[in-house]
């Protein structure tokens, strides 16, 4: 499977609003702590908005609510993976991305034959708290060794600047949070990931 090559994170539909119509053609929905019926709000304004922009949508946690509200992908974390149920998230026919830190997380993600692997923190990030020092772009290239064909993400602490690095080391797609979000022009600065991204 091929994937767009630039994947930005957001926590609210008023992002995609913003950045679906610059071009962006794959996006997370990464909400914390907010209620069943916001939460339901959000997943289903962000998948009529990447319907019509023909973008790929993934959640991020929310795996019962993406298949109550026929979403297309989901993400899950290795906590994630311990509560979740598997087998209902492909018999829905949802794809799956999973976050992998080391080996032996990534052993347990192949088994589960997922549709993207994530691997961070590539260089730090501040978003949030991680037990992960970074891994830096090295383990990309030996990750890629390990996954073949299953597209590969890169995350933490990337940057427009980090980004063709990260390619070059066998990233398949960059994904990115707070180099746009708290950037003093997020549109001006996804505009720049898509140039960079190709
Ligand atoms: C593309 C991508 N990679 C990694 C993560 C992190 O997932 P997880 O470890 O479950 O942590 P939270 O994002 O849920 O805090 C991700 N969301 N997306
Ligand atoms: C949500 C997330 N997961 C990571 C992992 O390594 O699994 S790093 C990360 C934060 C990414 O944000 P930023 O681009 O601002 O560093
Ligand atoms: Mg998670």
């Amino acid at each position: 499977m091929t994937l767009p090559r630039f994947y930005p994170i957001f926590d609210d539909v008023a992002w995609l609003r913003r950045m679906l119509p610059l071009g962006v053609k794959l996006v997370q929905l990464r909400i914390k702590d907010q209620p069943q019926d916001a939460l339901r709000a959000q997943l289903t304004e962000s998948r009529e908005l990447c319907r019509a922009h023909s973008a790929l949508l993934v959640v991020n946690d929310h795996w019962q609510l993406a298949i109550d509200l026929d979403c297309d992908w989901v993400h899950l974390g290795q906590e994630d993976l311990d509560a979740a149920d598997v087998a209902a998230i492909r018999s829905a026919g949802l794809k799956l991305g999973i976050s992998t830190h080391d080996k032996a997380e990534l052993a347990r993600a192949l088994e589960l034959k997922p549709d993207y692997v994530a691997l961070g923190p590539i260089y730090p990030t501040i978003l949030k708290k991680m037990k992960w020092h970074q891994q830096g772009v090295e383990k990309l290239s030996e990750w890629k060794d390990r996954v073949g064909d299953i597209p590969l993400v890169a995350i933490g602490g990337m940057s427009t600047d980090r980004a063709p690095g990260a390619f070059d080391a066998g990233a398949d797609v960059v994904s990115a949070v707070t180099d746009i979000t708290l950037h003093d022009d997020p549109e001006g600065r996804v505009r720049e990931w898509l140039e960079v991204c190709g």
